[in-house]
């Protein structure tokens, strides 16, 4: 959050603020006792997690203003629905991947984190866009969780942040004890003490009415969406005092939640990277068959190799996310000059994605078109 000068307010007049915000304090016990830096931190993360879902303005006279901030926006980051024929242009001749966020991406964010299903067309595009293009989800939950709302076995799902990365499965049932397509868990040393802090958080939080502790398997959620904002500072205190003992665990902020991950150097940005130089090595697994079936295709099995899928030209990823974390995926796509981000958001946001749509309904319509146009362009 930007601080303009003028409302910038000192140490002592902040603690009083937020006291003052703090009905619960007494029942949660010790907020007061915190310094101020410890304060401005739990200030922080409030101002982020409210400025991370946003709640419409009704006011008219404002709603001018927004729309001038929204077009602005736009300015930089357009529609992708709008700029489909220029994406078209860029993407011609290339090999294209898709990674999909899920929850705000292919689903709309929801009060229940168990309730966030995917419509039943959306489920259709996504099946018929890994007909055409390899596909992976890349989400903050839990990988099993995640399955069982997309329930397609042909796409890769990359969970707990990209924290436990798995291929495609034949089976119907992709983890039940098809161990051969799991392809990374960075994390897995962390399991037991995720475990030990789910637990802690759920006994902590029990008292907060709407809080909710999530278990992502290698990272934990705690929601904040149907909590009263009153007690916000509170709750997000009292993860605070948990991940005081627990150094080797980190917060990070998304769609009023705060996220709980294990310090290592690992996001979804890391994620994407690791997907594409394995997609590189499957289409030389694939070439490889080739040449026991034909020598013509050693040339191109040297070629391949050469290339793979994680720095080639040739390749064109297409990355669709609305949250912070998808961020650290947009920024990599930046960097290497390859491929697309694209923002969920209907608000103004810093991005480093270039185009934007305005919801999962938009996503849903981008990937159809995604699908015509390669349909098209194969006749
Ligand atoms: O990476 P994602 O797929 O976007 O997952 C991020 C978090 O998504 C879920 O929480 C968000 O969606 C919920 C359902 O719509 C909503 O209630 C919540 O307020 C949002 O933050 C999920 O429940 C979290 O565990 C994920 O970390």
């Amino acid at each position: 959050m930007k601080n303009h000068e003028s409302n910038v307010v000192g140490p002592d007049v902040m603690l009083i603020a937020l006291a003052a915000s703090i009905p619960n304090a007494a029942v949660l016990g010790g907020f007061l006792n915190l310094s101020s830096s410890q304060i401005k931190d739990t200030n922080n993360w409030i101002d982020s997690i409210r400025a991370s879902s946003p709640t419409r303005t009704r006011s008219s006279s404002s709603s001018s203003d927004n729309q001038d901030k929204i077009n602005s926006w736009m300015l930089y980051h357009p529609s992708a629905l709008n700029m489909f024929d220029q994406i078209a242009y860029n993407m011609k001749g290339k090999k294209i991947v898709t990674f999909l966020d899920y929850d705000g991406t292919l689903s709309p964010i929801v009060a229940d984190p168990d309730k966030a299903f995917m419509t039943k067309k959306m489920r259709a595009t996504l099946k018929d866009i890994a007909r055409h293009f390899p596909t992976a989800i890349v989400t903050g939950r839990c990988r099993d969780k995640v399955y069982s709302f997309v329930k397609l076995a042909q796409l890769y799902y990359a969970g707990s942040h990209g924290m436990d990365i798995k291929g495609p499965t034949k089976s119907r049932t992709p983890n039940k004890g098809n161990d051969k397509a799991l392809l990374c868990q960075p994390a897995s040393k962390f399991l037991p003490m995720i475990e030990e802090v789910y637990k802690i958080l759920l006994e902590k939080t029990k008292s907060v009415p709407g809080a909710k502790v999530e278990n992502n398997k290698f990272c934990l959620s705690v929601h904040f969406r149907c909590v009263d904002e009153k007690c916000w500072a509170a709750l997000a205190e009292q993860v605070r005092l948990v991940l005081n003992e627990y150094p080797k665990l980190k917060l990070t902020q998304g769609r009023k939640v705060l996220e709980i991950r294990p310090t290592i150097k690992w996001d979804k940005g890391k994620a994407l990277e690791f997907l594409l130089e394995s997609l590189g090595q499957y289409s030389v697994l694939i070439i490889n068959i080739s040449y026991i079936i034909c020598i013509m295709h050693l040339f191109q099995l040297t070629i391949t190799f050469v290339i793979g899928y994680d720095n080639s030209n040739d390749v064109f990823p297409i990355y669709i996310g609305d949250d912070r974390t998808d961020e650290d995926a947009f920024k990599v796509l930046r960097n290497r000059g390859q491929g697309i981000g694209i923002l969920v958001s209907r608000v103004p946001k810093d991005t480093e994605a270039s185009y934007t749509l305005k919801d999962p309904a938009e996503v849903e319509q981008f990937l159809r078109r995604l699908v015509q146009w390669k349909r098209s362009s194969t006749q």
